[in-house]
């Protein structure tokens, strides 16, 4: 496996502290899971959960691969313009991406500053959009979308628009797939059975990804291993991280759910997974809530609050134990301060993986409910493992819960009302 899960802290904290009522609601949540994993894979085999069929497929990547946005140099920028699920996966991917041309970036914001370079001036010619929305009528993404229809056809006229702005939306009629063909922009399907924050292995990943130099096979192949394990096995990693969130909830009063990796490139995943976890979660008046947060920064922000505080959160320190290419500290460079020994010839990566060792035992030594997930490299392989990791582990969560995983009814209101909004009438 690409990881691996360490959830010791939870079950041994010490004299004073219940463990065995968190064993035993542990070991009834992880028996259920096998139920919820029966009916996962019965509609699976039904067709109905392209999300963990997708990382067994290869015909879709060879079509993508094959794209003039992808095969040809035509542009010095990307632009992907997409919100929540239509952006946040393709982050999280092109973190790692070793390509840095054409330079990627990302709107997932309105605000005018950031969109205007990409719209005015020498860098247009040279500057392709991906608009990506599932349903095609966000009004964020529609909004832009007028914004980068606008600019190219002032710049080219309708030609410049098609050539260089390409469209992700389910297929059918939706706005933004009406203003694509309108303007002879070309379509790619969104798979209206794939749920936009669990669409990360799909081209609305995949695409950008790959074009910041991503091997998605890889990244597949990551993913399916852990799939492929959480169908075998009881105790594969989701099913028990679920199993103990669940546990933790239901009888510890565990009600937040910290994500800590120690990577600056896995931040992005913080932020993915925190819509992923909140949008599927939270519901009925049920749920806990996650918190993003990244090492060692955090450790001088919110660890005070952690470690005194309530003890209401499950934590997940994410630790990269791969050495960089830092060179050796050279204390001598400091006047031989022996305040400065510890350091002495070590990597940058070692200081992080101390701090992270650290928090992960003060946190324990505290009584928090803590795991640890070590990752030996941080490539697609692990990466893809990774993402399916918390798919999964979110789904079981939700059906342990009692609540559905794949839908966000409340949000739709706030959707409703700013349309409404923008109509005057409200
Ligand atoms: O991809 P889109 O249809 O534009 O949706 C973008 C986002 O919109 C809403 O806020 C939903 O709650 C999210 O789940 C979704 O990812």
């Amino acid at each position: 496996m690409a990881y691996i899960q360490n959830t010791d802290a939870c079950f041994d904290r010490g004299a004073g502290h219940r463990n065995d009522w968190v064993k035993t609601a542990y070991s009834k949540a992880l028996i259920q899971t096998e139920s919820i994993a029966q009916t996962l894979g019965q509609l699976m085999k039904r067709g109905q959960l392209p999300i963990l069929t997708l990382p067994g497929e290869e015909e879709d990547l060879k079509e993508i691969e094959q794209l003039p946005l992808v095969t040809g140099d035509d542009y010095d920028h990307v632009v992907v313009v997409g919100i929540g699920g239509s952006s946040l996966g393709a982050q999280v991917l092109a973190s790692i991406g070793p390509k840095t041309h054409p330079v990627l970036h990302f709107w997932d914001t309105l605000d005018y500053h950031v969109m205007a370079p990409h719209l005015t001036g020498n860098n247009l010619a040279r500057t392709a959009f991906l608009l990506i929305s599932k349903s095609g009528s966000t009004p964020e993404i529609l909004a832009q979308s007028l914004l980068v229809v606008e600019a190219l056809n002032k710049f080219g006229g309708k030609e410049a628009v098609s050539r260089q702005v390409l469209v992700i939306c389910e297929p059918g009629s939706n706005p933004l797939g009406r203003i694509a063909d309108k303007w002879g922009i070309k379509r790619l399907d969104h798979n209206p059975d794939v749920g936009g924050r669990y669409s990360v292995f799909s081209v609305v990943g995949a695409l950008p990804a790959i074009l910041a130099g991503i091997d998605m096979r890889m990244v597949r192949r990551g993913a399916k291993e852990v799939l492929d394990n959480t169908f075998r096995t009881v105790d594969a990693a989701p099913r028990v991280g679920a199993a103990l969130h669940h546990a933790l909830h239901e009888i510890a009063g565990v009600s937040m759910n910290v994500m800590m990796p120690y990577s600056k490139q896995l931040e992005p995943m913080t932020h993915w997974f925190r819509q992923l976890w909140a949008e599927s979660i939270g519901k009925e008046g049920r749920g806990t809530t996650p918190l993003n947060a990244l090492g060692p920064i955090d450790q001088h922000s919110q660890l005070q609050l952690w470690l005194d505080g309530p003890n209401d959160k499950f934590f997940t320190l994410i630790i990269n134990n791969e050495q960089d290419t830092s060179p050796l500290m050279d204390v001598g460079l400091a006047s031989n301060d022996e305040a400065l020994d510890y350091l002495k010839d070590h990597h940058i990566s070692e200081v992080v993986q101390a701090e992270a060792s650290a928090t992960a035992e003060t946190l324990a030594m505290r009584g928090k409910f803590l795991r640890r997930m070590e990752i030996g490299k941080l490539d697609e392989r692990t990466l893809g493992a990774l993402l399916m990791h918390f798919m999964l582990e979110t789904i079981f969560a939700c059906y342990l819960l009692g609540v559905n995983p794949f839908d966000q009814p409340a949000v739709e209101d706030g959707k409703r009302l700013t349309k409404m909004y923008l109509k005057g009438k409200a």
